[in-house]
């Protein structure tokens, strides 16, 4: 699919990304640009990347350059690559909010290079390449955030590459997309994160977290991801997250009414829409995937996959 793969960046996403390409053979050669050399020496111990390079040695002649780094700094490793680039470059990003980051960089690009901003929808609350996994993005939808000015050749280039992936292309407007993704993945960070200091807060605490069963668990696991990445995503989608936070607040006082009132009509009406939302999310991802081969096997693809939301 690809001759030259660069990836600046070679954390979880990164290096997951780098095993997939090299693991489904769909990169002659993966190049990791990174300044933790401790976290390249990995990298290319796993097979996340074949070698290393600055990003001077390894942007021209890129098929692909994969922006994985702390949204921080993605628009600064671009500003750097810039001098370097040749024709034909296709660039994208993996950062949880675009903002402004997409027509920037956009702005920034000489002819003939694109980019089309990424945000794989999956990931894990470990940091750096030890935690990568070849199939971290299996069954994941991937969203790839388009402009007016997005390259459409582009674009078809990395829709292939996500399929191939095992996941799921999705289009979203970078607004678009900070707002969907504030409400599913930065609300349940800040809720889970909340949940454990509520409980933290408790002089028992220990006996309590000791007590904790697989619903605590599952509520919290997410908690436990690397806190500065969190900062990052909170302070820059921060107009966003806030009317999340706003939406849940009135939410959870309707609830809190409702128990104030001792209303268990509308009580039960709140659980039992959740209970339906709840279940008609997809439990296993990588279940519908083997479900989708099944169903392609049979000829019957179309149809099914229209009926299930796979398009
Ligand atoms: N962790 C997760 O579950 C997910 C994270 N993301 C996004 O992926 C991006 C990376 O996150 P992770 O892989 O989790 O972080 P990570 O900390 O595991 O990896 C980031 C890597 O970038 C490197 N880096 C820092 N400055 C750099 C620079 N100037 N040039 C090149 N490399 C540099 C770091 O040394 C590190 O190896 C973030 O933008 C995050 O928003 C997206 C989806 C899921
Ligand atoms: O750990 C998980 O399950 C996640 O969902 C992680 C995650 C973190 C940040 C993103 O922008 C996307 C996914």
């Amino acid at each position: 699919m690809f001759k030259k793969v660069v990836i600046a960046g070679v954390g979880l996403i990164g290096g997951s990304l780098g095993l997939a390409l090299s693991k489904r053979k769909l990169a002659a050669e993966v190049v990791g640009v990174d300044p933790n050399r401790e976290n390249l020496r990995l990298a290319v111990q796993v097979g996340a990347v074949q070698r290393t390079e600055t990003l001077a040695e390894a942007v021209p002649g890129a098929d692909l350059l994969i922006l994985a780094t702390p949204i921080g700094v993605t628009l600064g490793v671009l500003e750097m690559a810039v001098p370097y680039l040749t024709p034909g470059t296709v660039i994208t990003d993996v950062g949880s909010v675009k903002g402004q980051l997409v027509d920037r960089a956009e702005a920034m690009l000489p002819a003939g290079v694109h980019f089309v901003g990424g945000h794989p929808m999956a990931g894990r609350e470990v940091t750096g390449v030890a935690g990568a996994r070849e199939d971290l993005f299996e069954g994941a939808s991937y969203i790839l955030t388009t402009t007016q000015s997005t390259n459409a050749a582009a674009c078809v280039r990395l829709k292939r590459f996500i399929q191939a992936l095992g996941a799921h292309p999705v289009e979203l407007g970078c607004r678009e997309h900070d707002r969907a993704v504030a409400l599913i993945s930065h609300l349940p960070h800040l809720l889970a994160a909340t949940l454990v200091i509520t409980v933290a807060g408790e002089p028992a605490q220990e006996l309590l977290l000791k007590l904790a069963g697989g619903g605590f668990r599952d509520t919290t696991r997410i908690a436990a991801a690397n806190p500065t990445m969190w900062r990052d995503i909170l302070l820059t989608n921060r107009e966003m997250v806030l009317e999340a936070v706003c939406k849940f607040r009135r939410q959870l006082e309707q609830i809190e009414q409702s128990m104030h009132d001792f209303n268990q009509e509308e009580l039960v009406s709140s659980l039992e829409q959740a209970k339906q939302v709840r279940e008609a999310l997809p439990e296993n991802r990588k279940h519908h995937i083997a479900l989708q081969k099944l169903y392609e096997k049979l000829g019957e693809a179309e149809g099914i996959l229209i009926n299930n939301n796979f398009r």
